[in-house]
């Protein structure tokens, strides 16, 4: 007894003692926002001028985003420690915050640093030079509880592999939210592989449902803006399957205090274009084919300009180019690999340019002739000669017209500038050349099959067909990645990019109004999902090609999708890609994973499911009801799971027609019930609940890529799954996967 009590008074002490210096690390991280934020209003008062401000303006966006840094991090601020053989103990939190003493070490280390990685890496069996790792949980400044694991040889309590298997456990079981949050506490070995990963070349995380891809995605992400600093001005694009999966990870990346990232899904990055269809699955898989790349080639070449004469009028005289001439300028103008718009551009110069010269050449003529005594003609010239003549070197005065013969360059710069702001030569000019419009091309390419056909003879006839539409019909997301092509291809118009420029704006709304912004980094989640023209449009947005890529290939959904990774990347990647994977389920626990494995099968995959961390011993359910039963089966089920995960969330997830019905009886969700919303198969990606009811599971088999999206529904639970199934619906029994051991029936 007298033991215990001192474990309990010695535990107490630690308690006190961490209590202790978390109130220091607040009272620092309190006065740093001090110091940043009257740094800030210094830089501000000593900009005086406009040259001023925007060599200031670097140094007051760098100090606003250190703020809001510091801000943010009063969540876990501190979350771990460790203690060396040394004797030395280390801190490590969500930010760095250095000690007052210059020399001394800092008072809490990053999660990113160097010094950080042996709290996610260090084993019994590998302790990185570490006797203790210890995990502190603390609510806002209060410090709860705290987790110590001792890195001995002789201590085989981690014989799991998990680092802070006690923390990682309470994280895993709490309520879900409805909104991701970070797992910077708890990061496992292998997931901190990946985001300390080089960030040089493709790197494709391959990974099963809930083996947390996402989480170290997005970690990833922070770590990459962290260490390197020059990816902070061109930000990191993370590109996710939908608007909802883009709000369940929302505040991620904020309470990691990351504001250089652009979040979005692929369809939203051309900006201009907007997504208002759905395509048939058909239509889909034909848009997503690489072919496009030619087939909008071709389409954008026979609008190229054929030469002709040009003439156009100035001060009542018609100045011309011949054709000849023109196809030079032409020729010239489409030399290397410039855009439409952009050698369009060169043509307008280099045309203006001969057009000036042709109107001086032209006018000398006419003074020469007048030089010889031609009065009759100095009558004709009348004013416009007086204009010219101001251009060429004539002076008029009341004693006749005095002819010197040479225009000045600054003459001949005023001339240009005439020809150049002329409606008329710019009128001619267009008619040569004109601009070309993305959307018309297209629209005007898929409303036609004959038209088609001629672009596209790759493409069958049936193809061709499903992927016609009327002209002026709205667009469907695999159309975005045609029209970013074709913009690609036909170049900017005015390429000044007025947002883009504009550094008082943040880098989300800089990048998102340009659709040429470079990004220093990209990372695609659900990456199996998108097609070879998807694939062209990000390599696009990202020149160094410089990606992260998670997904699971046993997941795939889209139309068309690759059945590996090799065939997915291979028109933009080529081999130029190393691939890596997590192997734990952090999400889904065992007793339901272990269902997945005929599903899977079923898919066609000849992997196992991941290995589940967690087990609860609660058996997955299947009932069999009639179908006039259904929908009130399936909300009582709901209402159950409500109740028992109160705070939590519970997820309906059927095929889109039974939502109808579903929505009306399930009504709204009791006060302090957990949150029961009714998601499709497809919707479902991503995202996670503390138990989802499955409604009528064979249908959802029998559609298009039916197994694939049925795996990715029963896995998206972190306690329970039951299943509905319609006793009057059409199950074949070889195809009855869901039948035999492991299913409770109630
Ligand atoms: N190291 C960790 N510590 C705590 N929680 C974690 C950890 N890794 C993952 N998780 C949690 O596991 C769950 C699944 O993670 P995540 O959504 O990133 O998986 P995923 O591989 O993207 O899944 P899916 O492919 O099914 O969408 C999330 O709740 C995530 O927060």
């Amino acid at each position: 007894m007298a033991d215990r009590m001192s474990t309990v008074d010695q535990a107490h002490a630690e308690l006190e003692r961490e209590q202790q210096h978390l109130d220091e690390l607040f009272d620092r991280r309190d006065s740093l926002i001090g110091t940043v934020a009257r740094d800030r209003a210094a830089h501000l008062a000593t900009a005086h001028d406009e040259a001023d401000r925007t060599t200031a303006a670097a140094a007051v966006a760098a100090l606003t985003r250190r703020e809001q840094e510091l801000e943010r991090a009063d969540r876990g601020l501190c979350f771990g420690r460790v203690d060396t053989d040394e004797g030395e103990q280390r801190y490590i939190g969500r930010i760095g915050l250095p000690s007052e003493d210059e020399d001394a070490d800092p008072l809490l280390v990053d999660w990113r640093a160097p010094a950080a990685r042996p709290f996610y890496t260090a084993t019994a069996a590998q302790p990185l030079g570490l006797h203790r790792r210890r995990h502190i949980r603390t609510d806002q400044r209060t410090v709860l509880s705290i987790d110590d694991e001792l890195l001995d040889a002789e201590n085989t309590s981690d014989a799991s592999g998990l680092v802070g298997e006690a923390a990682l456990m309470e994280a895993l079981d709490a309520r879900r939210t409805g909104a991701m949050g970070d797992v910077v506490a708890t990061l496992q070995g292998e997931q901190d592989e990946i985001i300390r990963a080089s960030h040089r070349g493709c790197l494709v995380v391959q990974g099963g449902p809930g083996t947390g891809k996402t989480a170290v995605a997005l970690h990833r992400a922070a770590y990459l803006l962290f260490t390197h600093t020059h990816l902070v001005e061109r930000g990191v694009l993370v590109v996710g399957p939908s608007p909802a999966f883009l709000d369940y990870i929302d505040q991620v990346l904020p309470s990691l205090g990351e504001t250089q990232v652009v979040a979005t899904t692929v369809e939203r990055l051309l900006p201009g274009a907007e997504v208002g269809r759905v395509d048939t699955a058909a239509a889909a898989e034909v848009k997503g084919r690489a072919l496009w790349a030619d087939v909008l080639r071709r389409s954008v070449q026979a609008r190229q300009p054929v030469s002709r004469a040009i003439e156009v009028p100035y001060d009542g005289e018609r100045v011309t180019l011949d054709e000849p001439a023109v196809a030079e300028i032409l020729a010239r103008a489409r030399a290397g690999q410039a855009s439409h718009h952009l050698a369009r551009e060169r043509f307008r110069e280099q045309a203006i340019d001969a057009l000036a010269a042709a109107a001086l050449k032209r006018a000398a003529q006419l003074l020469e002739e007048v030089e010889h005594g031609f009065e009759d003609i100095l009558g004709k010239l009348d004013k416009s000669l007086r204009k010219q003549a101001e251009v060429v070197g004539v002076r008029s005065s009341s004693r006749g017209v005095q002819v010197d013969g040479v225009a000045t360059a600054e003459d001949a710069a005023d001339l240009r500038r005439d020809l150049a702001t002329s409606p008329d030569v710019l009128a001619e000019l267009d008619s040569v050349w004109p601009t070309l419009d993305p959307q018309r091309i297209l629209g005007g390419l898929l409303a036609d099959r004959a038209v088609l056909a001629e672009y596209a003879p790759e493409l069958t006839d049936a193809d061709r067909a499903v992927v016609c539409r009327p002209e002026g019909a709205a667009w469907s997301v695999p159309d975005i990645a045609l029209l970013d092509e074709l913009a690609d291809l036909v170049g900017e118009t005015d390429r000044a990019g007025e947002v883009a420029a504009d550094n008082s704006r943040t880098l989300a709304e800089r990048a998102s109004a340009d659709r040429t912004w470079a990004f220093g980094h990209v990372i695609v989640d659900e990456a199996q999902e998108l097609s070879a023209m998807q694939w062209r449009m990000l390599v696009r947005r990202c020149p160094t090609r410089s990606f992260t890529l998670v997904g699971d290939v046993n997941q795939a959904y889209a139309p068309g999708s690759a059945p590996s990774w090799e065939d997915a990347l291979a028109s933009s990647f080529g081999d130029r890609w190393r691939r890596t994977e997590l192997t734990i389920s952090y999400r889904t626990p065992r007793e339901v994973m272990e269902r997945t494995a005929p599903v899977l099968a079923a898919a066609g995959s000849s992997v196992e499911p991941p290995r589940s961390v967690r087990s609860n011993d609660r058996l997955p359910t299947r009932r069999e009801v009639l179908e006039a039963r259904l929908v009130t089966e399936v909300t009582d089920a709901a209402r159950e799971l409500s109740e028992r995960y109160r705070g939590g969330q519970v997820a309906v997830i059927a095929l889109p027609g039974r939502h109808e019905a579903l929505r009306a009886a399930l009504g709204s969700s009791a006060e302090g019930h957990a949150q029961v919303r009714l998601v499709s198969p497809l919707d479902s990606k991503g995202l996670e609940f503390d138990a989802v009811v499955l409604v009528d599971p064979h249908a959802v088999a029998a559609g298009p890529r039916g197994w694939s999206s049925l795996y990715v529904c029963m896995t998206r639970c972190t306690q329970e799954l039951h299943i509905v199934v319609p006793s009057d619906g059409s199950i074949t029994p070889d195809v009855d996967v869901l039948a035999g051991q492991g299913w409770s029936s109630r």
